[in-house]
């Protein structure tokens, strides 16, 4: 299985590679050639079946036997060993017709776990059977960053460096990459919001000379194999449901564009899906640009969902790329537009045949915490303020016949703070986290300046030559 950049104009790559290179040389993302295929039948044959075997069968194909199975078998049962549901990721019912994928049992507490635990794994044995070391990059609105910290943290093949923007993230967020007492990790607040942050990482690949002076890498969903560990609970989801023989829906509280991505690939896969569902805060480009055809950048606002307070949502180049049949000069053209004036316009074709899949909705600051008092009233289920932009959304979106599941991206507690002002209810952190907020700190605050990142880096990354 190759992997091609979506700008076209940087060398294929194996998964191996792909895994390391994280964003391509010519600042495009990697897919794979071409997507692999699982028959209805081989669907149904994985009905009963563990998390981590359906993960196996699924991710497989993507690995194409760059790793030894026994040893990819081995990283898939450790890394969710780490999470607290046998599940990993359990459905609960909150309607006749509506579902709640729960993400959030991982170890930080929100759905990052479920790739990030599994990517620490891959990278480490990729660096060990190469004898190389590695400096990782991410840029966090909250999550992304403690589940990578969590993750990385000890690997001593790794220096890890997670930009955050500064006083923007919830204090539980906060504190779960700050209080690492790992000497390779390295928690840098930018004085800028996240799209700043992930600017700078952007910025860093494209800078080739330091890019590979520091042997950099990335986490975010730039990744591939971030989306790639994602696609599984599609599949575990829809298996429990009915699926392959009964098409679902799944609406995602959505910024990145990333998890809402794996789905799409999950449909290409052969999953049978009936819509897949992107639900903003009122940071809405997504939904604005499904609606209009135009991707229009605006100011970011802060919301009670953080997490998703992002303008420039790096996976939904992935989805332009399908849309326009993988001609890369097409998205070419779409990210230097977005460059030069913060806009660009899909071609009517490609908007048809993204909304043929996707349909889109936003919630309000004040549509969010009511709709986390009426579903705690009518259900007993207390939502964190992302989940609860999800179940918003899904219940403009439900079909009689057709289950609909929300995913739950991150547990209350990371946002206690608003879910009590929407409920009064003060969600605990589970025992593992219980003195997270008097752990003592350790950050550096940034200017939102590549050179000032960069030299940070140098002087703090171990694998200068
Ligand atoms: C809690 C939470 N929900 C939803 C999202 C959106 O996910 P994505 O960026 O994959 O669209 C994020 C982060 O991006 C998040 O941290
Ligand atoms: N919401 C994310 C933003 C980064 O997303 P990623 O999926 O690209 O890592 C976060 O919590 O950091």
């Amino acid at each position: 299985m190759k992997y091609v950049s979506t700008r076209g104009e940087a060398p294929s790559l194996n998964f191996c590679d792909a895994l390391l290179a994280g964003l391509a040389r010519d600042g495009g993302l990697y897919v794979p050639k071409e997507w692999p295929r699982l028959s209805k039948k081989e669907i149904r044959a994985l009905r009963g079946k563990s998390y981590q075997e359906i993960a196996f069968t699924v991710l497989s194909p993507f690995v194409d036997g760059e790793i030894p199975e026994d040893k990819f078998r081995t990283m898939i049962d450790e890394a969710y060993a780490t999470f607290r549901h046998p599940a990993i990721a359990p459905l609960v019912q909150t309607g006749a017709n509506t579902f709640i994928m729960e993400l959030f049992h991982g170890s930080t507490l929100a759905f990052k776990d479920v790739a990030m635990q599994l990517l620490g794994r891959l990278m480490d044995h990729v660096l060990a059977e190469r004898d190389q070391r590695a400096t990782i990059v991410g840029a966090t609105s909250g999550d992304t960053g403690g589940a990578a910290i969590d993750a990385f943290a000890g690997r001593d093949r790794t220096d890890i460096f997670i930009l955050f923007p500064h006083g923007k993230v919830s204090p539980v967020q906060q504190h779960q990459m700050t209080t690492s007492k790992a000497g390779n990790v390295h928690a840098l607040a930018i004085k800028g919001n996240f799209d700043d942050c992930q600017s700078l990482v952007k910025a860093m690949f494209n800078d080739v000379a330091f890019r590979d002076r520091v042997a950099l890498s990335g986490v975010n969903s730039i990744n591939w194999a971030r989306i790639m560990a994602q696609i599984v609970y599609y599949f575990t989801t829809a298996l429990v449901l009915g699926g392959p023989d009964r098409k679902i829906s799944f609406t995602v509280p959505t910024g990145n564009f990333g998890d809402i991505f794996a789905g799409y690939v999950a449909m290409q896969m052969g999953l049978p899906i009936d819509k897949l569902i992107v639900a903003t805060n009122e940071n809405d480009i997504l939904a604005r640009t499904l609606k209009t055809g135009r991707y229009e950048m605006r100011d970011v606002k802060a919301t009670t969902s953080p997490s998703m307070d992002i303008q420039i949502s790096s996976n939904f180049e992935r989805l332009l790329f399908e849309a326009y049949d993988r001609d890369a000069s097409k998205v070419r053209g779409a990210m230097a537009s977005l460059q030069q004036s913060g806009a660009f316009e899909i071609e009517e074709k490609a908007l048809k045949s993204i909304r043929k899949v996707f349909r889109a909705g936003r919630a309000t600051e004040k549509e969010v915490a009511k709709t986390i008092r009426s579903t705690l009233e009518a259900t007993g289920y207390l939502l964190d303020p992302h989940t609860a932009i999800g179940v918003f959304v899904a219940g403009k979106h439900e079909k009689p016949n057709t289950p609909m599941v929300t995913l739950s991206t991150a547990h209350p507690a990371k946002f206690p703070a608003a879910v009590k002002s929407a409920s009064g209810i003060d969600p605990a952190l589970p025992t593992w986290l219980a003195d997270l907020m008097v752990r003592e700190e350790r950050f550096d605050i940034l200017e939102p300046e590549l050179k000032i990142v960069e030299n940070f880096i140098s002087e703090h990354a171990r694998i200068l030559s």
